[in-house]
């Protein structure tokens, strides 16, 4: 069987570039597709290449668990290119390994000697340093410490106005840095944050867009981040003990985390250079805050809004504080904050609607997906913009998956005394509305992010300490130069099938302090 094609005014190049240049639209386009033909997979040629986009539960599940046939390691190889600035040779190192991320080597190339398991060895820096509680911890009290620190800064006797997702852009983004990557790389770039965003905006294009020759101003924006990026290394190594008392410390300011310290080591005792070792740092900042920050403004956005749930997320925010015994400084508990109902509810709304991720892999030998053969160098993608807004999935009685509601995900469910067995009361509950194949802001398999934990502890530490710390009122929305405008914010579809999307304006907001 041949699935349905997705039209095309020009075969093989008008799909191509609207993918490209408008992938928003485009996808709009495919469920279209999928809608009007019934289907659950739709055909289209990318670059020449035969690319197909699947939906739906079993074909998720699918596409994600056939690991042997379909790599996922394809937009890594990309992005070392694209984004890393690898030479050929050093991309090779990672391409001529077929044994898999997995512990146990992939069928087929169970002799692969250790050292050449690329892949699994460069995962295991993020299962080692990026997911384990002791360092996960050290980032978000980093985190919580820096941007606390930059709040301070703002007034508690005057109301002072702000634009939220311009002051996140740079209070979030810099505390962040600094926690992952040391306070040296800001010392020493000082205009680091407005590289970063200068690549932000354009690194969409540069992984999958025209040639690199064509877009020289998106290659220049690159290379001023990866020269600073660079500068970074270079000095970290010149000037970090790795004898000295910090060499195994969760923070230190030269290389930053232990993630960042041990990747770096990782990069030089295989042989790769500190040119590849930069761009990873590059690609590295792009996870770290190309999602983060977005994400965290919608939300802010949102709740602002609505005075009502404003106060509801302020009081639930206000419980999760407790005073350190050690200190006797009062501070937000992470485990509390990252189990509430209702800010947890927001969170997976926010990346819901926001995040609009293509997952990508490529047909490493022929496989059947919904009865359809797809063949062996073949594209396949499944999209959350798609699945995300799955109606049977999210939609919940007068608050359809096209909407943001509040309490799409939190239960109330009966409280029973252990020893009667009477119902008490009630209490709040978060309850994850779809199932996890509809949702993937993180991708998926087993290729998925791993920053996810850290990500969701930055994002709901600052929206908490933002809404206790301070009272919020809307003031107007901006253009994202400052200027007013009437309309609201809504996504920067140039953000779509890549990232979380960017809002295409700001608002504006008036705060002060509240201690
Ligand atoms: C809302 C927040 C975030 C979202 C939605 C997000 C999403 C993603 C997605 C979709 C991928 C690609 C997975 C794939 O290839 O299929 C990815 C990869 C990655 N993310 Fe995140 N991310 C977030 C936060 C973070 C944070 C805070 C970090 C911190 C270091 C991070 C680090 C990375 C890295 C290093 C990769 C590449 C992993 C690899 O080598 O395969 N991300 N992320």
């Amino acid at each position: 069987k041949a699935p349905p094609t997705l039209k095309e005014r020009i075969p093989f190049v008008s799909n191509t570039i609207q993918y490209l240049t408008d992938c928003g639209t485009f996808l709009d386009r495919v469920s279209e597709t999928f809608k009007t033909t019934n289907t659950n997979i739709v055909k289209f040629y990318l670059a020449g290449t035969p690319a197909y986009i699947v939906a739906g539960t079993a074909n998720v599940q699918r596409m994600l668990r056939t690991v042997d046939s379909l790599d996922g390691n394809f937009l890594n190889l990309l992005l070392m290119d694209k984004f890393w600035g690898m030479s050929h040779s050093e991309i090779d190192k990672f391409a001529q390994d077929h044994s898999g991320r997995g512990k146990t080597a992939l069928p087929g190339t169970e002799g692969t000697p250790p050292e050449q398991r690329i892949w699994h060895s460069h995962d295991q820096l993020y299962v080692e340093f990026l997911s384990k509680h002791k360092y996960i911890d050290a980032l978000a009290d980093s985190f919580y410490r820096l941007f606390n620190e930059r709040l301070d800064r703002q007034s508690k006797d005057e109301w002072q106005t702000v634009e939220v997702f311009r002051f996140l852009q740079t209070a979030m983004t810099e505390s962040a840095i600094i926690s992952l990557f040391g306070s040296q790389i800001v010392d020493l770039n000082p205009d680091i944050i407005e590289a970063y965003y200068a690549f932000d905006r354009i690194a969409n294009k540069l992984a999958w867009g025209f040639p690199k020759f064509v877009q020289p101003k998106n290659v220049a924006a690159r290379e001023r981040l990866h020269d600073m990026s660079k500068r970074h290394i270079d000095s970290a190594w010149k000037n970090f003990d790795w004898d000295g008392p910090d060499a195994d410390s969760v923070w230190e300011p030269h290389f930053g985390s232990r993630l960042s310290r041990e990747t770096a080591k990782w990069f030089r005792e295989r042989g790769f250079s500190s040119y590849a070792a930069a761009g990873h740092t590059l690609s590295t900042l792009f996870g770290l805050n190309g999602n983060t920050v977005p994400i965290t403004t919608w939300a802010l956005i949102t709740i602002t809004r609505d005075p009502v749930l404003l106060q509801a997320v302020r009081e639930e925010a206000e419980s999760t504080y407790v005073v350190d015994p050690a200190t006797g400084v009062r501070r937000i508990d992470p485990q509390k904050l990252v189990s509430l109902p209702l800010l947890q509810s927001i969170y997976i709304e926010m990346m819901r609607m926001h995040v609009s991720f293509n997952i990508t892999r490529r047909a490493t030998q022929q496989v059947v997906i919904d009865g359809y053969v797809i063949p062996k160098g073949a594209i396949v993608q499944t999209c959350a913009q798609i699945a995300h807004f799955e109606e049977d999935v999210w939609g919940v009685e007068g608050h359809p998956a096209s909407e943001f509601w509040a309490y799409r995900h939190v239960k109330v469910a009966d409280v029973v005394d252990e020893k009667t067995g009477e119902v008490v009361g009630q209490k709040k509950q978060f309850a994850m509305k779809g199932r996890p194949s509809s949702f993937f802001p993180f991708g998926g398999g087993h290729v998925m992010c791993p920053g996810r934990h850290f990500a969701k502890q930055e994002i709901m530490l600052a929206i908490a300490i933002i809404v206790t710390k301070f009272d919020i009122e809307f003031v107007e929305w901006t253009e994202l130069d400052g200027t007013r405008r009437e309309r609201q914010a809504e996504d920067d579809r140039r953000y779509a099938g890549f990232v979380a999307i960017s809002p295409d304006g700001d608002m504006r907001i008036r705060w002060k302090r509240r201690w």
